[in-house]
């Protein structure tokens, strides 16, 4: 992607061994969507308003007044070259800093599209779509994020005046954590229980004005503020997650999100049709674009980790000549390979759950709202699976660069600073694992009473045969047989979730029971995951690829991510009895084989992410792998080095050093 100097990844790229444009566009998704994301990238990389190199170097005040300006200047932008949403979005994504804007468009909006009325959509959204008011989206408190059924802020029906009365009536009920409300925001989705007739309703979403629209001021009864520092120092500051409490504000009946639940004029509650659970929707949307995400920023770690690994050497040096790249080591590539392979396995789960998500929005509009379960559970899970996996990974990717990974110049602590977040927001990790494992406990239930389990529960149809079936894999080259690996999946899985189901069945109080055994049961709910992981990368080696060596690779690379989680989880394999010690270690010996497939390949699938250098702001991943001089280079220009004497030497350094002169001398 990036042209100009000497390359020094150029023998690199030469040992490939298939078409990386083709693979470039297996990656994007689509030829389209590989030039919308190759125009939009060149776009941000070449124009100086989105430098981000000096991010870490501004206080939280520039910073924070650096990503208006930069969010101001891409509206602009936006408008100026009539983009689409698809572009919009990109540009967002290359732009790389979190701004309210993703709130407003990635909840506020969402929020009221699925839980507003026709009629209330039409009033608002026209008015968002040309940011006119810009919204947040209210939900955490200070007191509670996980149990929203826990929240404690009211919305109280007033007949008198037709208004609800929203209030924040203990500290516990401030929210609290709200990306975009600090500073910004003029509008909040809020959500509260609804209060009607001295009858509590639970937790409802209702359209507040928070700020002026003429002045910015917070409107009366509205307290408001920015919660303060977050780990890291430029990461997720850019971002004004705020604190509100309400006392007693009135807002017109109307702006109750109604498509659930409607309040009349007379004060009666009428529940429509639609599930109750709906008012959870923009969490099942959020959730399924953050599984695409998490294969974003994991190839972003691990095309830094690969390129510098291939340009960093250590030890192993023959008579003089060049010592060893690091990549060459065997446990580099058991280490960094799996990663690779995982950042291609999210991408093509994150497609299919797009496409699920897709499918269950046409379906709710429809009335059809049988596959939600589905939905909750695939978002849930995928999204506590891939963050969590993403998470380490990156601090892996750090330790795989060694001393210079911990520079911030590697582009690796503010990704991993912006990025660990996702594990707890849109939902705790643990806790939507035993969201799905609910799910798994009333499948596993249903079996045997008629009711055949469908979607990704589908395999446990065949728990007769699953429950006792033996592995089949006698040589090393049968765990390159895609039925066998994903029957040993299967069963392993399952086997998890009935052991769990067995388990529950000995307490006389379910949900004790669920509580006790809540560890075993988020282990069952891995499997589950880890099996939609490995199962929808496999279907796609079923399409049709084109390209040169293109699909052997991601052939290799989905056994390398099958046969490195059979490894890792060996313990659950062999303890189910799904494979003996013995197939296990054939298992191992079959990745230590496609790790060498993966070897020279490494770079060119890297360089399949098309990742410009802007966006990976890192000098180890550099696309010419001209690290040294650069690393050199960049040291100088920190402000510690703007003077080659410190600031402070008269006051606090020389002291000391003529004291030890005199102390010396005694
Ligand atoms: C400078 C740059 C500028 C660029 C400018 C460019 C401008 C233009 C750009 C345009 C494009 C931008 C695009 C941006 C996109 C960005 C994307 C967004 C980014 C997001 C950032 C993240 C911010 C974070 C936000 C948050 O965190 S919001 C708060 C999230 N909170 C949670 O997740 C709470 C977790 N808790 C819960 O979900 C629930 O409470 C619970 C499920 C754990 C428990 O609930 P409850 O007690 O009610 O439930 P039960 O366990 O009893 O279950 C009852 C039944 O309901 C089912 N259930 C539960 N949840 C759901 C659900 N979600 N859906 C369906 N069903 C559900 C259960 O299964 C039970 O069912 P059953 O009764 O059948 O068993
Ligand atoms: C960067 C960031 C941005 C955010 N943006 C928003 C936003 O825009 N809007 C918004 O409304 N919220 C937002 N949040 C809040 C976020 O959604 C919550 O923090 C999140 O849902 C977790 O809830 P909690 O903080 O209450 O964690 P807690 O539930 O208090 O979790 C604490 C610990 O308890 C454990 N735990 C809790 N319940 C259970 C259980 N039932 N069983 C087992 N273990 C349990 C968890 O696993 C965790 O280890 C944001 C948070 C962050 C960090």
């Amino acid at each position: 992607m990036e042209g100009g100097g000497v390359d020094h990844l150029a023998e690199e790229r030469q040992k490939s061994r298939f078409d990386v444009d083709e693979m470039k566009i297996v990656w994007a998704g689509s030829r389209h969507a590989f030039e919308v994301s190759d125009r939009v990238a060149r776009l941000v990389a070449s124009d100086p308003a989105f430098r981000k190199d000096n991010r870490n170097l501004l206080s939280r005040k520039e910073l924070f007044k650096n990503t208006l300006r930069k969010a101001a200047y891409a509206w602009k932008r936006i408008m100026e070259l009539r983009l689409t949403e698809e572009e919009a979005a990109k540009l967002r994504f290359f732009i790389d800093e979190p701004a309210y804007t993703d709130l407003h468009w990635g909840m506020f909006v969402p929020a009221i599209k699925g839980q507003g009325t026709e009629e209330q959509q039409q009033k608002w959204l026209p008015l968002a779509y040309k940011m006119q008011i810009i919204g947040c989206y209210a939900q955490t408190e200070l007191g509670h994020g996980s149990n929203v059924q826990g929240l404690e802020t009211t919305a109280t029906f007033d007949p008198q005046t037709d208004e609800f009365i929203i209030n924040s009536p203990t500290l516990t009920s401030s929210k609290w954590w709200p990306g975009g409300l600090g500073k910004v925001s003029t509008h909040a989705v809020a959500y509260a229980r609804l209060i009607v007739n001295g009858q509590d309703h639970g937790v409802h979403g209702f359209i507040v004005q928070l700020r002026s629209l003429d002045d910015h001021m917070p409107l009366p009864g509205i307290t408001v503020g920015d919660i303060g520092m977050k780990f890291g120092s430029g990461a997720y500051n850019t971002m004004d997650n705020g604190v509100l409490r309400f006392d007693h504000v009135r807002i017109p009946r109307n702006q109750m999100l109604m498509r659930v639940l409607q309040v009349t004029r007379e004060g009666k509650v009428v529940q429509s049709d639609v599930p109750r659970q709906l008012i959870y929707g923009t969490m099942v949307y959020v959730r399924q674009t953050i599984v695409s995400d998490a294969s974003s920023a994991l190839s972003r770690a691990v095309c830094i980790a690969t390129r510098y690994s291939a340009v960093r050497r250590q030890f192993g040096s023959q008579k003089g000549g060049p010592e060893t790249q690091v990549i060459d080591y065997k446990t580099q590539q058991s280490r960094l390979f799996p990663l690779l392979a995982s950042a291609y396995a999210f991408r093509f789960v994150g497609e299919w759950l797009k496409w699920l998500y897709t499918d269950v929005t046409q379906r709710l509009q429809a009335n059809d709202f049988s596959t939600l379960p589905e939905a909750h559970a695939c978002t849930a899970g995928l999204k506590s699976l891939t963050t969590s996996a993403t998470a380490d990974a990156i601090e892996e990717c750090r330790k795989l660069c060694g001393g210079h990974g911990y520079l911030t110049s590697s582009g690796l602590p503010e990704l991993f600073a912006v990025y660990i977040p996702a594990c707890t927001y849109e939902g705790d990790n643990t806790v939507l694992l035993l969201q799905v494992a609910r799910f798994l406990m009333k499948t596993v239930s249903q079996l045997g009473s008629g009711k055949q389990p469908v979607g990704s529960t589908a395999y446990m149809s065949r728990a007769e045969h699953l429950m006792q079936c033996r592995c089949s894999a006698q040589r090393v080259e049968d765990w390159l047989k895609p039925d066998v690996v994903l029957e040993a999946f299967e069963a392993r899985a399952l086997r998890m979730s009935v052991a769990c189901a067995q388990n529950l069945s000995k307490f006389s109080n379910p949900e004790e029971g669920f509580a006790e055994l809540s560890a075993d049961l988020a282990e069952a709910a891995i499997a589950h995951c880890q099996l939609i992981v490995v199962s929808k990368f496999v279907e796609k080696l079923q399409q049709d690829i084109p390209g040169q060596g293109v699909k052997q690779q991601l052939q290799t690379l989905c056994f390398v991510y099958s046969l490195h989680l059979l490894h890792k989880h060996q313990g659950d394999f062999l303890s189910t009895g799904c494979i003996t010690p013995k197939q296990a270690s054939l298992a191992n010996e079959q990745l230590r084989s496609l790790y060498s497939q993966v070897r020279p390949n490494a770079i060119a699938l890297v360089d399949a992410f098309n990742y410009t250098d802007h966006y990976l702001g890192s000098v180890l991943g550099r696309y010419d792998g001209n690290v040294y001089p650069t690393l050199y280079e960049d040291a100088w220009k920190d402000p510690l080095n703007d003077s080659v004497v410190p600031d402070g030497y008269h006051e606090y350094l020389r002291p000391v050093l003529k004291q030890q002169l005199r102390n010396a001398r005694l």
